[in-house]
């Protein structure tokens, strides 16, 4: 095993302040973005007020369905994008896609602990390219190898659908989930974000808030016609009054 090379060209360059000053983050994934004017989608999105940039990178082989790669990320960053990008692999193996998007200008990048055969190292090879770190669970995926990787993560990421495509249900017994994920992080003492992903909207987002997430993906419940910053900002502002009313 050769472990992939970590250029410094673009390591750790992004603002990643927003990690800790907000109670939540939300996290609007491209997947539902247009794609033929993407970097105004994403400029549109941000003036909106949201704080992440959620990029989808899908494989055709780890989920059924093929997206973006590095040089999208890297267009973005090109194109002026300065907010954090946190670049969600469903991609199997891992580690030479971790190494692109660190060159690629990610700030956050997460996998699939099923997906790489050395889940320590992909961790470390995140974090050695200056990125914050963190795997993500599928629906019946078990949280307990959190336990053996406590000390290398920034972001738990629960799967409120089954990885691959917008748009599709919120599966409730997530809650659940993210509720032990909570305790695990409190008990633990944990610098580390607990992130949702699927199928999170206006209307129930404050109960996601009230389970212990703190950064909110949302594709289609924000990136949708007529496309506007005024609609992005209507969803994003009647989200955050939501999350304004969430009992902690
Ligand atoms: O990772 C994903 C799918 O694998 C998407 O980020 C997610 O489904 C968001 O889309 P939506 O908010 O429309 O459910």
């Amino acid at each position: 095993f050769t472990s992939p090379k970590i250029s410094t060209s673009l390591k750790s360059q992004t603002a990643l302040n927003v990690w800790g000053d907000k109670d939540y983050l939300i996290a609007p994934s491209i997947l539902s973005a247009d794609f033929a004017m993407l970097g105004t989608e994403v400029d549109n999105v941000l003036e909106a007020g949201a704080d992440v940039v959620h990029f989808d990178v899908m494989d055709n082989h780890y989920v059924p369905n093929l997206t973006i790669g590095p040089m999208v990320c890297k267009a973005l960053r090109d194109h002026g994008v300065t907010a954090p990008i946190d670049v969600h692999l469903m991609v199997s193996p891992v580690d030479a896609s971790i190494a692109d998007f660190i060159d690629a200008g990610a700030s956050f990048i997460t996998f699939h602990p099923e997906a790489t055969n050395h889940v320590d190292r992909s961790l470390q090879l995140i974090k050695a390219g200056g990125c914050k770190a963190g795997l993500v669970f599928n629906p019946a995926t078990s949280l307990d190898i959190c336990e053996m990787v406590k000390d290398k993560l920034d972001i738990i990421l629960l799967m409120s659908v089954n990885p691959g495509f917008g748009g599709q249900a919120f599966i409730p017994a997530t809650l659940d989930k993210a509720r032990a994920a909570r305790k695990f992080i409190d008990d633990n003492k944990l610098d580390c974000r607990l992130e949702i992903d699927g199928g999170v909207k206006v209307d129930n987002i404050k109960e996601v808030a009230e389970a212990g997430v703190d950064m909110m993906v949302a594709g289609s419940a924000i990136l949708k016609a007529p496309r506007t910053v005024e609609a992005y900002k209507e969803t994003i502002d009647a989200m955050r009054k939501e999350l304004a009313a969430a009992k902690k």
